[in-house]
């Protein structure tokens, strides 16, 4: 089966290559690369394999972001098999789906290579916006929005600090971010929500580089969950978010959750929004964006067959 890894040079805060550089040396098994140039680079390569229809393994060698364009440029294509090797900062692509922890590992996958369909997750606001993992508006939205976009982070990561610059950026934001208003309608029932925090929509348990935001998220259910911080002190946000590495946030009254196959959600204000962790724009004011699982899936890498008869 051809193998293409596809590497995006900028994930990991620019360390992506120095792992690439390493990770190549012990691959022992024909393989051709492609080096993106620029944000969605990645997703019109994997358009124009899905065009020629040949059967491949695509390996996003990056991050969430990286992986959110392979897969919404192989969605529909089931020649095409998505996997990953973990080169990002949060990495939580590896967490909820399949992640190559070596180039070994790869090449026992070649060996009998099966796929495993998945559902992928879209949200409709005039265009549309496809994400594997999740997508939300809210606190955590402009937290990585800043982030990504700071000189400082440049700075601190070469002295390995970037970790501080996230604290940095959640101590600030919690200080001054307006809290909104949310409307859910869900098959025709509508509930609003006061002093919103945050709302995500969900596919996979993880977000924000390792935090279990939605415990009960399938990859392959047709469903995706929704989680809404609502009605809560910052102090006792502070207490929600220590509990949420471990999912047993979900007890706190003023954490709703739900599963569905449609939700419509509108805010009264233009707030921060992201898909896999990465800026996905503003909410449009009091117009509702649809969030569904797509009509397209895509196939994942599978091993879970071979991992089970070990
Ligand atoms: N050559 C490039 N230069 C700059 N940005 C790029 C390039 N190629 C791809 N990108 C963009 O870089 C963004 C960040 O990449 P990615 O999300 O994979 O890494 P990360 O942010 O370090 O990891 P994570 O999302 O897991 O925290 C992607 O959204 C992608 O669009």
């Amino acid at each position: 089966m051809k193998t293409v890894f596809i590497i995006n040079p900028a994930a990991g805060n620019g360390n992506a290559l120095k792992k690439w550089s390493r990770f190549a040396e012990t691959i022992r098994f024909p393989y051709e690369t492609v080096f993106t140039q620029t944000a969605g680079h990645a997703a019109t390569i994997v358009r124009s394999y899905k065009e020629a229809g040949d059967k491949m393994l695509i390996i996003g060698f990056g991050g969430d972001g990286t992986l959110r364009e392979i897969i919404a440029g192989a969605a529909g294509a089931e020649q095409l098999i998505v996997g990953a090797v973990a080169a990002g900062s949060g990495n939580d692509f590896g967490r909820g789906f399949h992640s190559f922890p070596t180039a070994e590992s790869i090449a026992e996958f070649l060996k009998h290579p099966e796929a495993k369909r998945e559902d992928l997750g879209e949200l409709q606001n005039g265009g549309i916006q496809r994400f594997a993992s999740s997508s939300g508006i809210g606190l955590d939205a402009e937290i990585s929005a800043l982030v990504n976009r700071s000189t400082v982070k440049k700075w601190l990561n070469k002295i390995n600090a970037g970790k501080l610059v996230y604290l940095l950026y959640v101590v600030l934001t919690l200080a001054r971010f307006k809290k909104f208003q949310l409307t859910m309608e869900q098959q025709g029932q509508k509930r609003v929500f006061e002093d919103v925090w945050f709302a995500t929509v969900s596919n996979q348990p993880y977000f924000g580089g390792g935090m279990k935001i939605s415990p009960d998220s399938k990859t392959d259910d047709g469903l995706l969950e929704l989680t809404v911080v609502h009605g809560i002190s910052r102090l006792k946000l502070l207490l929600v978010f220590g509990t949420v590495f471990t999912g047993s946030h979900t007890r706190f009254k003023e954490v709703h959750q739900t599963s569905g196959i449609e939700y419509k959600l509108t805010v009264d204000g233009a707030i921060f929004r992201h898909t896999d962790g990465d800026y996905a724009g503003k909410t449009p004011i009091h117009e509702a964006v649809s969030y569904t699982v797509s009509e397209h899936h895509w196939y994942a890498v599978n091993t879970r067959k071979k991992e089970e008869s070990k």
